[in-house]
């Protein structure tokens, strides 16, 4: 995989020309978008049309469906004629969840003689510590947690999980090697955190194990998306 291809850009923003637009400045830097809930919400499945029509990069759905399994399984039956490269749900639905979604992409994609799309679990979302974890009841470290789901989202046909970079080289022991680990909470060291609590660099984040690493702010809020881009791809050795 060249350098450029693990970082997915995060297009989080409602507007099918301004989405367009920042693929196209992006494109040759990065090696897919990713669009999620508020382009999803305000767009649709119409709109994630347009935006990958446009341009030529894989596209990572981030849905981050959490429901029972029988609604789970439709919402992936539902999106797989846009043939996303990966498919987000929470690993917290719990086994059963997490098969009926591995199931339906796979018998979704073989209907459609698509490519199949790769399901990937949510652990413990990267804007939350170890004191949020705790006060919504769930009193061990973050670090644990991403491993208990990773297991039973490894156990129940999950192609990866999403995860912070700081638990990258704890799963990698644990884990196959062909088992994504999909990363955001990536910060170089000349962007802000924002909301994010359990970050990395991207360089470290690479070295540390990460498959694919999920960057939005950092090239999207820049004055030039291009050259933090750019910067981002020199930093993993582009
Ligand atoms: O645990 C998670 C799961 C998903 N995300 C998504 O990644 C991007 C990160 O954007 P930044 O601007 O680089 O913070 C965003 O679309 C999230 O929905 C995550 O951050 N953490």
């Amino acid at each position: 995989m060249r350098p450029t291809d693990r970082v997915f850009v995060a297009l989080d923003m409602p507007e099918i020309e301004g989405a367009k637009a920042m693929a196209a400045k992006v494109t040759g830097l990065v090696g897919g978008v990713k669009l999620g809930l508020e382009f999803f919400m305000a767009q649709g499945p119409v709109g994630i049309r347009d935006v990958i029509a446009a341009g030529d990069l894989p596209l990572f759905l981030d849905l981050k469906l959490h429901d029972i399994p029988n609604t789970v399984a439709g919402a992936v039956r539902s999106v797989a004629p846009l043939a996303p490269k990966f498919l987000t749900i929470h690993a917290g639905g719990g086994p059963a969840m997490i098969r009926a979604a591995a199931d339906a992409a796979r018998e979704e994609a073989e209907r459609l003689g698509l490519p199949r799309m790769r399901i990937l679990a949510v652990t413990v979302l990267t804007s939350l510590s170890d004191e949020d974890l705790a006060t919504v009841g769930q009193a061990v470290p973050a670090a644990d947690q991403v491993r208990r789901l990773a297991s039973v989202a490894h156990a129940n046909g999950a192609d990866g999980i999403v995860c912070s970079p700081a638990e990258v080289p704890l799963l990698r022991r644990d884990l196959p090697a062909d088992f994504t680990l999909m990363v955001p909470g990536i910060r170089p060291s000349w962007a802000a955190a924002n909301d994010q609590k359990r970050v990395m660099g991207p360089r470290d984040a690479v070295a540390a194990g990460a498959d694919h690493l999920v960057i939005g702010r950092p090239i999207t809020a820049d004055d030039d998306p291009a050259a933090a881009a750019r910067r981002i791809a020199e930093e993993l050795g582009a």
